[in-house]
């Protein structure tokens, strides 16, 4: 799974001996050998390119990856370590070791873990009291540049510093001196310089952005960087490496460069303290996988190693040969208002996905509002979406699928903001189980069901329902067992729309519908509601489900939520299979035997099955 395959062989020969070929390699689908035998002794040599992708290039996206063969869901497409590792632009004073935030007030130590600072013998750069942390190789480039200017003097530790946005800047430099081919991979990515220019000098005098039409998402047309204020910070750390840590072998254009190649293609890497929080976040760059492509419907997931900080792509669904692989640069449960606008502040494109082009998304109306006409309410029951004329020009009307009347985008953003704001007043009381029902029930009235803002509070509420201390899971009386799963089945309907297949999201969702379904099963059968045989096939089916969250949250960092809730799923299967089998031996006693057997969910060809139905 290493680099790009130079195909110096033709398909039909050898790639060992030159003799006439019969079959090809079944991991990359690119070399072909004469037996079984010269495919082994080619292996040292082959592994290093065996790929299942290669780079291909077109006008519209550039540089993209696509399948060289057939890909099963879940397979590990791409595995990579960091050219570059970095602190984000914005962070308050840290380690450059171990990234973890100085902290030194005794009586925040319950809520952060206590970090002194001590300046780095070398170069003056305040680091953490680990000596690992002074010599780890991360440190080394800016320590080395540090070294002859002295480090920076911070007095104030609790505060966002500036002088960290030079670090990435710093760390590239030290590839350019160090690694010269690392460098050069770097600087063959992707950089949108010119284009942030341009985009800068707009933003600047631009009233475009505070339009009604801009105002059609969760952020209003205000996004939290202002185009001309990323333009002033990155000019001004230009000027710190080059004035402050005293690099003037590179000029400012050069640096500018290297900023754009950081933003265009870095991956933030959430890092999990032991209790599942994410208290540090870091920027990587990585060379292969900056080719993948963004599409608002991936075909594969990211997840992050932590021990090495290596990024792995996975096949979210069965992908075919030729088909261009994809993941997604936002949230995919964000309307197409907001990934486009973001996609086009921060990645500088329009996105023309499928998904983007049709008004409806896919039929999933992450953005669509309901029909308020009176008329319209009585014919269809107060049924029918409004839906852009034209997704990709903001300005024009919206129109209702069933009776026509078109609105103003005016008029839809005046709804859309009310609404954002009663969800930002309902983010204080997130936790607050009716009022975030009550939100659901009123907005309900104005927004599809799959709107984004009632997508965002159905995923809250999904995970709440039976994880509050008053209200664990084994006092939820059916009724909100009920809803759970409700709302549980209504989601995984959506993602199977705009993001299918194995993705963390679904694992989490599909955690609490195997929890809930299991927990009311149980109580209906001892309630004798069910008979056995019913029970016994949900419990079945609650096991499939188990054993999909195992594998999906599973591929998450360990600590991490995600992971957690693989570990739990792990003993809940076992005590669920044991369950199983103690009610069959029951049942065995007194009557006939039930075929039901929970051994199958391992590795049976039956659970494959599940999963291709399921997607
Ligand atoms: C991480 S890079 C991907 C590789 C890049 N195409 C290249 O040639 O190096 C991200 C950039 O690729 C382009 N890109 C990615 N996905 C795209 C899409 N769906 N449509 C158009 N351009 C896209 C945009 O220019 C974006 O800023």
């Amino acid at each position: 799974m290493g680099g790009q395959d130079n195909g110096k062989k033709s398909e039909d020969q050898c790639a060992l001996c030159n003799a006439t070929a019969n079959s090809r390699c079944g991991g990359c689908n690119k070399v072909s050998y004469c037996t079984k035998e010269h495919q082994k002794k080619h292996w040292k040599i082959h592994k290093g390119e065996c790929c299942a992708w290669k780079v291909c290039e077109s006008p519209l996206l550039g540089r993209y990856l696509s399948a060289v063969r057939d890909i099963k869901a879940g397979e590990v497409i791409l595995r990579e370590r960091p050219l570059l590792l970095t602190p984000p632009k914005v962070t308050p004073p840290i380690c450059l070791g171990c990234y973890r935030e100085f902290n030194t007030d005794p009586e925040e130590q319950v809520e952060r873990e206590y970090v002194e600072p001590r300046p780095c013998p070398k170069c003056g750069w305040p680091m953490c009291q680990q000596d690992e942390c002074i010599e780890s190789p991360e440190h080394a480039a800016e320590c080395r540049i540090a070294e002859k200017r002295g480090g920076a003097v911070i007095r104030d530790f609790n505060v966002d510093h500036p002088v960290y946005r030079s670090i990435g800047v710093l760390r590239v430099l030290g590839l350019k001196d160090r690694y010269p081919e690392k460098y050069q991979k770097f600087l063959n990515l992707q950089s949108h310089v010119e284009k942030q220019r341009v985009e800068a000098a707009r933003a600047a005098d631009s009233s475009s952005l505070h339009s009604s039409a801009a105002a059609l998402g969760r952020f209003g047309g205000e996004y939290p960087e202002h185009q001309s204020e990323v333009e002033r910070d990155t000019n001004v750390t230009a000027k710190v490496v080059r004035g402050f840590f005293q690099r003037k072998d590179v000029d400012e254009e050069t640096i500018l460069n290297l900023i754009s190649i950081m933003e265009t293609n870095g991956h933030e890497i959430p890092i999990p303290n032991t209790r599942g929080h994410i208290n540090k976040r870091l920027i990587g760059v990585y060379n292969n996988t900056s080719f993948l492509e963004h599409n608002c419907k991936p075909n594969c997931v990211k997840t992050f190693d932590m021990a090495d900080k290596a990024l792995v792509i996975r096949s979210a669904v069965p992908i075919k040969k030729g088909t261009n692989l994809s993941i997604s640069y936002v949230d995919p449960l964000w309307g197409t208002n907001d990934r486009c606008n973001f996609l086009q502040m921060t990645k500088y494109f329009t996105c023309k996905c499928t998904r983007c082009c049709d008004p409806t998304e896919l039929g999933a109306h992450v953005s669509s509002l309901r029909c308020q006409s009176l008329k319209c309410c009585e014919k269809t029951g107060f049924d029918s979406l409004v839906i852009p004329e034209d997704p990709f020009d903001a300005e024009r009307e919206w129109v209702c699928i069933t009776c026509k009347e078109t609105h103003t985008v005016g008029f839809v953003s005046s709804i859309v903001s009310k609404i954002g704001k009663d969800m930002e007043e309902l983010h204080e009381k997130f936790g607050d189980i009716p009022a975030m029902e009550e939100f659901v029930k009123k907005s309900s009235k104005f927004l599809s069901p799959n709107h984004f803002y009632l997508l965002e509070m159905k995923v809250e509420l999904a995970q709440l329902y039976g994880r509050t201390p008053d209200e664990p899971l084994m006092s939820l009386a059916p009724r909100k067992l009920l809803r759970k799963i409700q709302l549980c089945e209504e989601l995984l309907i959506v993602f199977s729309k705009i993001y299918p297949g194995y993705n963390r999201l679904r694992g989490l969702i599909i955690y609490e519908l195997q929890a809930a379904a299991c927990m009311l099963s149980k109580l209906k059968f001892a309630a004798g509601e069910m008979p056995l045989e019913k029970h016994l096939e949900e419990l079945m089916q609650c096991g499939k489900w188990m054993t999909e969250v195992i594998k999906v949250l599973g591929w998450e960092p360990e600590n991490s939520i995600e992971k957690q809730r693989a570990d739990g799923a792990a003993q809940d299967l076992q005590i669920l299979k044991n369950m199983v089998l103690s009610i069959q031996g029951d049942s065995n006693d007194g009557s006939q035997s039930s075929s039901t057997n929970m051994d199958d969910l391992d590795n049976s060809p039956d659970r494959e099955s599940f999963i291709e139905e399921v997607f």
